[in-house]
């Protein structure tokens, strides 16, 4: 371990103060699957990925796959123009450092996520040029190819018609910043239940990186375990929600930063807070909608 000149806190590091955590991180063998954003709803074993055939038809028995619930990925969601504007915007606002090599903006209330307590001083909007882009790629951007399962979970209301995006109200947003310098990386982790909704949207900017979706170790269970790889290139949208939302832990291996990475994260309420009778969820759940509806 080096000198702590970082934000890293207890069990997290970065190259800063720990120079073995590159070789150190993941050396366990677990199998990988690779996903494929075009069948949606399948990922196939890294060594078969290339000789995939996409959709449900025509595949060969050969190939081995798992399904996965809830992953809505589309490139080129942005024009390469569009990108530039976005990270010049971001770059506008300070950085913080933050746990693992990480840098970030963040956009939103303090949250103790612990005690359920939500302080709205510091949150006086979202940024307009993030909240723009979305709305641009909700409206024109997003497919939908009915010979592929790009929607699949039973989790979400919507029409399969709909898009993946339907009645998404922004409520947080973060930046993030992963250099390969700092071995920036994020550990597995759920995002949290209580105040974040069902879908997690990510905008990868600058870089291509992977997103490693695993399930917790459970020693009781004798099944192999397994990595779900998800390819992320620049300009590329991310939705996680149902089993990989909610049974998967998601994280960003530093291997897999190969240059400076950003990353948009938008977070929407859970239905508790907007339809409820609940006096305190009702006031936290107003009082996130009247100050992200401010852009600044
Ligand atoms: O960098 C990413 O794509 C993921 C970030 C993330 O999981 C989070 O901020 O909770
Ligand atoms: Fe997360």
């Amino acid at each position: 371990m080096k000198d702590k000149n970082c934000a890293c806190k207890g069990i997290r590091t970065c190259l800063l103060c720990d120079d073995s955590k590159v070789e150190s991180f993941y050396s366990e063998n677990i199998l990988e699957y690779i996903y494929c954003w075009k069948c949606g709803d399948k990922a196939y074993i890294k060594h078969q990925f290339d000789n995939h055939t996409c959709g449900n038809a025509n595949q060969s028995e050969m190939i081995q796959f798992i399904s996965i619930d809830g992953i809505f990925l589309q490139p080129d969601v942005l024009t390469e123009d569009e990108e530039i504007k976005l990270i010049q915007s971001i770059d506008s606002y300070d950085w913080v450092d933050s746990q693992s090599g990480r840098r970030k903006q963040d956009f939103g209330p303090k949250i103790n996520f612990k005690k359920k307590k939500v302080n709205f001083s510091s949150f006086h909007g979202l940024p307009s040029i993030d909240i723009k882009l979305l709305d641009t790629i909700k409206r024109d951007r997003l497919r939908n190819d009915p010979n592929y399962s790009r929607f699949t979970s039973s989790t979400l209301e919507n029409d399969s018609s709909d898009s993946i995006l339907c009645n998404f109200k922004t409520v947080e947003i973060c930046h993030l910043e992963y250099c390969p310098e700092r071995g920036s990386s994020i550990d597995p982790h759920f995002d949290d239940f209580w105040i974040w909704g069902e879908r997690l949207v990510t905008l990868n900017l600058n870089s291509q990186t992977v997103l490693t979706l695993t399930l917790k170790p459970n020693p009781e269970q004798k099944v192999l375990n397994y990595c779900v790889r998800i390819p992320l290139p620049p300009r590329s949208l991310l939705v996680l929600y149902g089993d990989s939302r909610n049974r998967y832990e998601h994280s960003i291996r530093p291997l897999d930063i190969i240059d400076r990475r950003l990353a948009i994260t938008y977070r929407e309420l859970p239905s508790s807070f907007l339809c409820t009778s609940h006096d305190d969820y009702n006031r936290i759940g107003k009082e996130f909608i009247m100050r992200s509806e401010n852009l600044i």
